[in-house]
């Protein structure tokens, strides 16, 4: 594999291939032989660094490491996340050909079915109003309790597909810090709220002691008894949830082979039901399966989460660029930057291969990003004109849900493209003097300027349209980005399915909880941790 990566990177240097704006010039087919459809979605990567030779590499990489193999071992599964002895079937939560799926001999395509039924029932329940509250109240208020992705994938769901939400309000608590809690029950009244208390493991801290809180809140103000009336669960560990006090029939269950980042799918998708319905729901699954035939059935040029796993790698690996930007000008994925940092960071964030080897190059990149137009107005200077190349990744919807306001609309999409052709193009010294010049500059201060204005283009972009951002396109972006994900850790060869890098801080939190309580010393801390703990008792009140 090094040396495939080796002789990547020379081709790249001979072929030019980072000269974007030179391969435009040179070929007015570019796009049409860069880009490909699924159905509407279209996918453009012309202004990637990349060209056919190029290509022809990856994909020869992409043999070498087995990628459709590892691809074919996942869908049927076997136990691919090996550190924790696991299948990875997340798949298997919209496999809506109903495809039989073996775990250990068994298909889990009856029990997977009669969660998302139980799941209907009691969405549909809570949205109709026939679920009541202790005191005979309809449901008003729904809070989601949980992390990670036992919250981000709901979260950014829900806000992505406000124009479908005909539910209860829905609210989101995640961070431990008291203020996230206290700030949404300040808004709830407690007759007309039901709180789900989502967590995988049903031991994450943060989630245990927000999902407390709450209880308190509905026993304080309602009484013991009306507890079971305003809770509800989901989680693998049925056994914890029961000793929480929440009843069988409102507990709703997933399993193993369900990654946390990979579970909106599962009955972590219960809020996002309860707002959009189960018909809509089951539109989204539908999104997230057709992505999953065309990743298994397309070839590797027309692949798109091939491709764009591929490109991801070459990008990072090959020609070194440290982080990747995503900028959906959709207002309404605002927090899809922050799902996909937990979808790849934490899967391919990892020094360490399969072999129990450490990795011989660079893995998972640094993902961030924010909406477009705002971003513009913030970070984009440096991704233009800063010292670091970062991939950019633009998507937009053809049609907005705002009629009215066709106009807006067109400025977006104006916005975006803008961006895509600015970073390729770019702006020569010549092209800036001669701006200036023409304003009536004269030449010594044109010369002076000149520089400041320069872009140097050649910043890759890739750019995905949709006809409008509904239920099946969400479900279809993001399985996409999970088999990308997928596809880039298969090319590192590394374990994209486990998270050990996250135990190491919790475990140290729960050792230093004493300490910051003043019920044990910081004898034993380093003297920047006992520090900060002797100044942050001396200032509590
Ligand atoms: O659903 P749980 O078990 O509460 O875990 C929440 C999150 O915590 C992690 O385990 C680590 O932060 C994530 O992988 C997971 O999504």
């Amino acid at each position: 594999m090094k040396a495939l990566v080796e002789s990547l990177k020379a081709s790249a240097r001979e072929t030019d291939a980072t000269d974007i704006r030179a391969a435009f010039a040179a070929d007015p087919n570019r796009f049409s032989r860069f880009s490909t459809r699924l159905d509407d979605l279209l996918f453009d990567y012309s202004k990637c660094a990349v060209n056919d030779r190029v290509l022809e590499g990856l994909e020869a990489l992409a043999k070498a490491a087995g990628v459709e193999e590892k691809r074919d071992a996942m869908f049927r599964g076997d136990i691919i996340n090996i550190t924790e002895e696991r299948a990875v079937l997340h798949t298997a939560l919209r496999n809506r050909g109903n495809r039989p799926v073996l775990v250990g001999g068994k298909d889990v395509m009856p029990d997977v079915n009669a969660v998302l039924e139980a799941m209907g029932g009691f969405a549909e329940d809570v949205r109709s109003g026939s679920l009541k509250g202790a005191t005979g109240r309809e449901i008003t208020d729904v809070v989601n309790i949980g992390i990670g992705g036992s919250d981000l994938g709901p979260v950014m769901a829900t806000l992505a597909l406000a124009p479908f939400h005909d539910g209860p309000r829905l609210h989101f608590v995640s961070n431990v810090d008291g203020a996230h809690i206290a700030d949404t029950l300040k808004l709830l009244d407690p007759e007309t709220s039901l709180f789900i208390v989502a967590s995988k493991t049903f031991t994450t801290i943060e989630t245990m002691t927000n999902a407390a809180t709450a209880r308190a809140f509905i026993a304080d103000k309602l009484g013991e008894a009306a507890v079971g009336n305003h809770f509800a669960a989901v989680s693998t560990a049925l056994d914890k949830v029961s000793a929480f006090g929440i009843d069988a029939s409102r507990v709703f269950g997933f399993w193993d082979w369900v990654g946390g980042r990979y579970s909106i799918w599962s009955a972590i998708g219960l809020p996002l039901m309860i707002a959009i319905g189960k018909k809509d729901f089951g539109r989204f699954l539908d999104g997230g399966h057709a992505i999953d035939e065309h990743f298994r059935g397309a070839p590797v040029r027309e692949n798109i989460p091939m491709l764009l796993g591929l490109i991801g790698f070459y990008h990072r690996t090959v020609l070194g660029y440290p982080s990747r930007a995503i900028l959906p000008y959709d207002q309404r994925l605002s927090r899809f930057p922050a799902y996909l940092q937990q979808l790849d960071m934490e899967s391919n964030g990892k020094a360490v291969t399969l072999d129990s080897t450490p990795v011989e190059f660079a893995t998972g990149p640094v993902v961030w990003g924010e909406p477009g137009t705002n971003g513009q107005h913030a970070f984009y200077q440096l991704i233009h004109q800063g010292t670091d190349i970062i991939p950019a990744e633009f998507m937009i919807a053809a049609n907005g849900h705002e009629k009215t306001l066709r106009h807006q609309h067109e400025l977006l999409i104006a916005n975006c493209l803008a961006q895509s052709e600015a970073l390729m193009k770019g702006r020569t010294l010549a092209e800036a003097k001669a701006q200036l010049t023409a304003k009536g500059m004269d030449e010594a201060k044109a010369n002076r300027i000149a520089p400041h204005r320069v872009f140097t283009g050649n910043r890759p972009s890739l750019t995905f349209v949709y006809d409008q951002l509904d239920p099946f396109a969400l479900g279809r972006l993001i399985a996409l980005y999970e088999h990308r994900v997928f596809v880039e850790g298969a090319l590192f060869n590394i374990n994209s399915f486990d998270q050990w890098g996250v135990e190491l801080g919790k475990e140290l939190a729960t050792g230093l909880l004493p300490v910051v309580e003043g019920k044990e010393s910081a004898e034993g801390h380093d003297s920047s941790t006992a520090g900060l703990v002797a100044a942050i008792l001396q200032a509590a009140r």
